[in-house]
């Protein structure tokens, strides 16, 4: 309710109208041409899209259980999702958000990091890069509607939005932890 409250209040300010919850007020309308290519698209298994045409306005939920780990599939779904909303010029801004109760995202796949090749690896780094480039350089306004824990990539993403707002639960921690984790990002 806090986050839904925040959310209303930061998107007076910067003029848009925004919601988390489609059902809850009924505005929300999928634009045809998001709708087909999501239908379409066998790359956003991950993501559900809501866009309310008459704000410019999409919400991204993140739906990758069980804790929105971002792995290089998942990855590529969010650029492809945002670069498919910079294309529709009916679009002017995007929350992100997630659909996993308690996390927002645990950052970056910690199995998929280890548990593969050099040449994995690599492209699973600039996959990293891909995504808060694109996120940070969006024309669209975009918002990072934290309903959960965010660490590290989680953070990350948040930081490379244009407004952050947090669920109001001390439960949920955000911040970079990879020193905890002995983890060195690694050159681009
Ligand atoms: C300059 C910026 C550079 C950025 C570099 C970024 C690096 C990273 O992102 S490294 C990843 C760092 N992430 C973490 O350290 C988060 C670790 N996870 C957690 O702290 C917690 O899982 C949680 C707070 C996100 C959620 O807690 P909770 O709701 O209690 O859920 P569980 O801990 O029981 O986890 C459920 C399930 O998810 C698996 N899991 C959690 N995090 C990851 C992850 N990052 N990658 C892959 N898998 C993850 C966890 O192992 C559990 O799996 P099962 O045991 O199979 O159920």
């Amino acid at each position: 309710m806090a986050l839904r409250a925040a959310l209303r209040k930061s998107c007076a300010l910067t003029g848009l109208f925004c919601q988390l919850s489609s059902s809850r007020h009924g505005r929300v309308c999928a634009s045809p041409v998001l709708v087909a290519q999501q239908r379409n698209s066998s790359t956003a298994q991950n993501i559900k899209l809501d866009f309310d045409q008459s704000t410019g306005v999409a919400v991204m939920h993140m739906q990758c259980p069980p804790v929105n780990a971002l792995s290089l599939e998942f990855l590529t779904e969010i650029c492809i999702t945002v670069e498919k909303l910079e294309m529709d010029k009916s679009c002017r801004g995007l929350i992100i958000t997630s659909s996993q109760p308690k996390v927002f995202s645990a950052g970056l796949d910690l199995l998929e990091m280890y548990e593969t090749s050099t040449e994995h690896r690599g492209e699973f780094w600039r996959a990293v890069q891909e995504m808060w480039l694109k996120l940070y350089s969006s024309k669209l306004v975009t918002i990072a509607a934290i309903n959960g824990s965010s660490p590290a990539g989680g953070c990350l993403m948040a930081m490379t939005c244009d407004y952050r707002i947090m669920a109001d639960n001390p439960r949920y921690g955000i911040g970079l932890n990879e020193t905890q984790l002995g983890m060195v990002a690694p050159f681009w």
